[in-house]
């Protein structure tokens, strides 16, 4: 059997559209600002990426560049401003951060309403709790992405390889909240093959290139690989091994073109909420 593949291009694309339509019925721009810190190269991607579909949607955005050395109290300072400013909806601040600073104390700076990451501890209680604020990109993409290939989520056996603030945790508190019966494995796990192998949908976010074997997939499962790893020969990998695992799922998506694009989609989707939401905006249809 060979499993179906899941095209997030395509979903998010789809998306993109829907949003670009959304943002010319608001008579204004939504203001999204990313700033960027240093030259993480795995941050390099994504900003470009996101730059393009973002004005392509009818937003106002805009990348803020800083060079490596900046101070703390520095970006501190940025993120005050861009809060206080009533035409940005919408600020991102990309990471890793340079090790001088303390990522949680400039996420815990951002204003919750402008937070397009949903990463501050208020968005997190928020999701934690069953209210929706805003919630993080990539795992809001792969519930887009799970809806968009007609997988039945309510009652089924998911499995969260990874429990990282951005990816893993509210991976596994949105499918809960979606009544999947939800299981969170990492690093201490005793078994992680068996625990895998129970998956009927299994979301792998870990950032270990190919780790999940073909293996460790039950036949007709759905596997959403959430990981980019760059190998040294330049070639952009999942931390699924997909021809194997395509050999047992039922429906997988690919990297690069799954998960990736989604979270952008998503992210122009969260300035857009942000922007009606703080602004007071009432959307017709
Ligand atoms: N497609 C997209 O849009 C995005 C992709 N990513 C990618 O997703 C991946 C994960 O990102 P992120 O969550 O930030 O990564 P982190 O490094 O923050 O978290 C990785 C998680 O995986 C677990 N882990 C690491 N190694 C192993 C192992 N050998 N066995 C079992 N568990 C392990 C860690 O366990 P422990 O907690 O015990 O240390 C941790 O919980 C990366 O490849 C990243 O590039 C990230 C964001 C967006
Ligand atoms: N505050 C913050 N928020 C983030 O969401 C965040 C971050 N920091 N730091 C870096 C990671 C990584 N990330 C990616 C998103 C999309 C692609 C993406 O577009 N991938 C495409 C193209 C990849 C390629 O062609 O190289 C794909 O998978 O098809 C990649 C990586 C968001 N991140
Ligand atoms: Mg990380």
């Amino acid at each position: 059997m060979s499993a179906r593949i899941i095209d997030g291009k395509a979903v998010a694309e789809a998306l993109r559209g829907r949003l670009a339509e959304r943002v010319s019925a608001l008579g204004f721009r939504p203001g999204l600002r990313v700033v960027r810190v240093g030259e993480d190269p795995a941050s390099g991607v994504y900003v470009r990426n996101k730059d393009r579909a973002a004005l392509k949607a009818g937003l106002d955005s805009a990348t803020i560049q800083l060079p490596e050395a900046t101070g703390e109290a520095e970006l501190l300072d940025l993120v005050a401003k861009l809060n206080a400013d009533p035409a940005v909806d919408g600020i991102l601040v990309q990471l890793p951060l340079p090790r001088q600073i303390e990522a949680v104390k400039v996420l815990a700076a951002i204003d919750p309403a402008k937070d397009v990451d949903g990463f501050h501890a208020m968005n997190a209680g928020m999701l934690a709790t069953g209210q929706r604020g805003l919630v993080p990109c990539t795992p809001k993409g792969v519930m887009h992405l799970l809806a968009a290939a007609r997988i039945p989520v309510a009652g089924a056996r998911a499995v969260v390889l990874g429990r990282s603030n951005i990816v893993g945790k509210p991976m596994a508190a949105l499918l809960l909240a979606a009544d999947a019966t939800v299981t969170v494995v990492h690093s201490r796990t005793r078994d992680l093959a068996h625990e895998c192998r129970r998956a009927e949908i299994l979301v792998a976010a870990v950032g270990r290139a190919e780790m999940v074997k073909g293996d460790w997939i039950a036949e007709g499962a759905t596997v959403i690989d959430v990981g980019i790893n760059r190998l040294p020969d330049g070639r952009l990998v999942g931390d699924v091994d997909f021809a194997a695992a395509s050999q047992h799922a039922a429906a997988i998506t690919p990297v690069p073109g799954g998960v990736g694009p989604m979270t952008i989609a998503c992210l122009l989707e969260n300035t857009v909420e942000a922007a009606v939401a703080r602004r007071g905006v009432r959307e017709a249809g």
